[in-house]
């Protein structure tokens, strides 16, 4: 019961934002990053960091981002929170992706983008991307990070952390390996648990009516082992699911519908 009590006080942070689709959410998305950025700066902090994930939200943050009046990406300090280990030209590569859809077109310095050495077998790969984010800010040795945005699979994953999967128990890695993805391709590093909910802001993207059940199992609860996502549930920060109407379609709880020109 008090473990249900502490979930409930967890969740009561949580934001359910509902949007028409994408069209609507994306500069809302891309507006609350800037701001996050802002607030960063402003609270004397030297960088702004983000933490970016693949899928649907390339596209959406690439074309959204650079629009966003003012732009200054100098002091910004980029991550991933989970990247394929295959070459950047590989169109698998979330880095690839994003260098030619995105970190062409803002002003990131480039050693400020922490890719993955994918030259380098998994579990050293895992090792080396851990090495390198220990130059965002820590708290007792786990990276917090000023944003993440994550996506969220039809089967409840996020990061590379995969339902039934033992990466969900991982306490002591920052970084891990994982060669056995459900979903291709297998070999990838992934963010843990402890660093995704040890982050200032977490935001989901989800979109699209395949999303509807699963989002409706990890917002209003299920019945079997809680799915990844779930399990995102940052310990001081906030936690922001932003979807549209058709991911959202089966949900019975209260959610917030905001206007165009909206700030979050
Ligand atoms: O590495 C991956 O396989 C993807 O990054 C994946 O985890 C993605 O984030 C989700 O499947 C959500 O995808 P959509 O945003 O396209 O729904």
């Amino acid at each position: 019961m008090y473990t249900y009590m502490l979930f409930q006080a967890a969740m009561s942070s949580r934001r359910v934002v509902v949007f028409p689709s994408s069209a609507e959410l994306g500069p809302v998305l891309a507006r609350l990053v800037c701001d996050r950025a802002q607030t960063a700066l402003n609270a004397g902090r030297s960088q702004f960091t983000l933490g970016l994930s693949g899928g649907s939200l390339v596209s959406l943050l690439s074309k959204e981002l650079p629009a966003q009046p003012g732009l200054d990406c100098s002091k910004w300090v980029v991550g991933f929170c989970d990247e394929r280990v295959v070459p950047f030209d590989d169109p698998e590569s979330t880095y690839g992706l994003y260098k030619n859809q995105l970190f062409s077109k803002i002003n990131i310095p480039e050693n400020s983008i922490l890719a993955i050495d994918h030259t380098l077998p998994v579990e050293e790969c895992a090792e080396d991307y851990a090495r390198k984010l220990n130059q965002v800010s820590s708290n007792e040795d786990v990276p917090v990070f000023d944003v993440l945005l994550l996506g969220m699979g039809p089967d409840g994953h996020t990061c590379s952390l995969f339902p039934n999967h033992p990466l969900l128990q991982e306490t002591q890695k920052t970084i891990a390996p994982i060669s056995d993805s459900p979903k291709p391709p297998p070999c990838r590093v992934t963010m843990t648990l402890p660093v995704v909910n040890a982050a200032r802001c977490v935001v989901f993207v989800s979109t699209g009516g395949s999303k509807a059940p699963v989002l409706k199992e990890i917002l209003e609860g299920g019945e079997g082992p809680a799915l990844p996502a779930a399990r995102v549930a940052p310990s001081q920060g906030e936690l922001l699911w932003l979807v549209d109407e058709p991911a959202a379609a089966s949900l019975a709880l209260q959610v917030e519908r905001p206007g165009p020109g909206a700030r979050l």
